[in-house]
């Protein structure tokens, strides 16, 4: 039987774990996913074949890792599963890491580069210590197996150095790695393959706006199938607001907030170093400050239940709209289209409505039919501009991280063999 390879998108609240065939084209073998580990009791989706269920996990998972060795222990023990019964059916395990520094391209996991990335926390405590902490229990508990990291900066790498840089002390900057790195590269690669695809247009060619807005929220400019600009930053923080996120703010707005905010957050362990400002910005910002909820389908409805709710639709629309018609000035006008993708992009209508009306200067326009009903479940790109449109076509993408981890693992073992 063949091997399999199982693909890892660990956050800071879910865990996402597919298995494929090791062979071309993948075959998907189970999906399985753990979401709420911040807001417990967690919830447990699976799917094998046609069996899809969800469920309530009555085990406390209190950390990434605990609810990583549970999803594979489900998985190893469904007797439907025959190809994954045990660590011996996985060849590669791959590991979406947010933060990779430097790093342009995937790297297989030994002391050495386990080492470097270890360096690289600080930068991005939030994200990649819980995949990290994972990779080390892979080492750990299957030391047979390869894992390899697979970086959403790394698709940011071609960013031209005056955007890359914040203007400050240049040798304190370089010692310490402060620059733009931007992030959701992984999904921005799926993406501009898949979009470029169906407008028949060579990845190198194709020029696009693309938004990956879920509860971590990104824009980025893409010219020539490369990415020029995009809102993250030095860490995902930056840029757009999100479900806790503040997204960019005037940076002394910290030192006006609490003076407890420059030290150490509860939250935060010996290998963890948070402070109280990074834990306001990053996890109680964002929607859930203005509103309750993180869950932006409460939020993003016709008929607003509070004023608090509609300023956060219409701040989030500001924020994204302002992107939009920089980015498009850094494209020199030139775009082929602007992309929806991410759990809000994908799913609320509303809010691309609400988003392209303000953008109609650009030449931009959807059509209200194909918008509403969005695109079918297997349908990778749907194109919902209206029909007489000139101007830059107006798409949705589902974008898939993990097949995106996959395919790079699989590229890497059969340049090898
Ligand atoms: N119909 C909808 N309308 C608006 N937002 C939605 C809808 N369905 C899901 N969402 C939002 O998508 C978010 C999840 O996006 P996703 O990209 O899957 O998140 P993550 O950043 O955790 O990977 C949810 O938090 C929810 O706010
Ligand atoms: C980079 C980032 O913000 O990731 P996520 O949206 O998964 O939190
Ligand atoms: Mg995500």
């Amino acid at each position: 039987m063949p091997k399999s390879i199982l693909a890892v998108n660990a956050g800071s609240s879910s865990v996402k774990i597919t298995f494929y065939t090791f062979e071309n084209p993948p075959r998907t073998i189970a999906d399985a996913a753990i979401s709420g580990i911040t807001a417990p009791p967690p919830t447990l989706k699976y799917q094998q074949g046609d069996k899809k269920h969800k469920e309530e996990v009555k085990e406390k998972l209190n950390t990434p890792q605990d609810a990583f060795k549970y999803l594979l222990q489900r998985c190893f023990s469904d007797p439907d599963l025959s190809e994954v019964a045990s660590v011996d059916d996985v060849e590669y395990i791959c590991h979406r890491v947010v933060h990779g520094g430097d790093y342009r391209d995937a790297v297989e996991i030994n002391d050495e580069t386990l080492d470097r990335l270890k360096g690289l926390e600080d930068l991005a405590p939030l994200h990649n210590f819980s995949a990290l902490e994972i990779v080390r229990l892979c080492k750990v508990e299957l030391p047979k197996v390869k894992s390899i990291t697979f970086f959403d900066s790394a698709f940011h790498q071609t960013i031209p150095e005056a955007v890359r840089t914040y203007p400050i002390n240049q040798e304190i900057a370089k010692a310490n790695g402060l620059r733009k790195y931007g992030f959701h590269g992984i999904s921005y690669s799926f993406i501009l393959r898949s979009v470029a695809q169906f407008l028949n247009k060579p990845i190198e060619k194709t020029n696009l706006i693309v938004m990956h807005i879920g509860s971590g929220a990104s824009i980025c400019a893409i010219k020539d199938g490369k990415s020029v600009d995009t809102s993250m930053g030095l860490t995902p923080l930056a840029g757009l607001p999100g479900a806790t996120r503040s997204g960019s703010i005037d940076p002394s707005l910290v030192f006006h907030y609490t003076n407890e905010a420059g030290k150490l957050s509860p939250g935060s362990t010996s290998e963890m170093h948070i402070s109280t400002a990074e834990d306001i910005l990053n996890k109680q910002s964002g929607w859930k400050a203005l509103t309750g909820t993180t869950d932006f389908s409460l939020i993003a409805v016709e008929n607003p239940p509070s004023k608090a709710h509609k300023l956060a639709f219409d701040i989030f629309v500001d924020r994204i709209q302002g992107y939009i018609g920089s980015y498009y000035v850094k494209l020199n006008g030139e775009l082929d289209g602007v992309v929806f993708a991410g759990g809000i992009g994908e799913k609320s209508a509303l809010l691309r409505r609400a988003l392209i009306d303000k953008c109609q200067c650009l030449g931009l326009a959807i059509d209200n039919v194909a918008n509403d009903k969005g695109p079918e479940d297997e349908e990778t790109v749907k194109d919902i501009s209206k029909g007489s449109s000139k101007g830059p076509r107006v798409l949705v993408c589902q974008t898939n991280e993990q097949v995106c981890c996959f395919e790079m693992a699989y590229h890497c073992a059969c340049s090898r063999s």
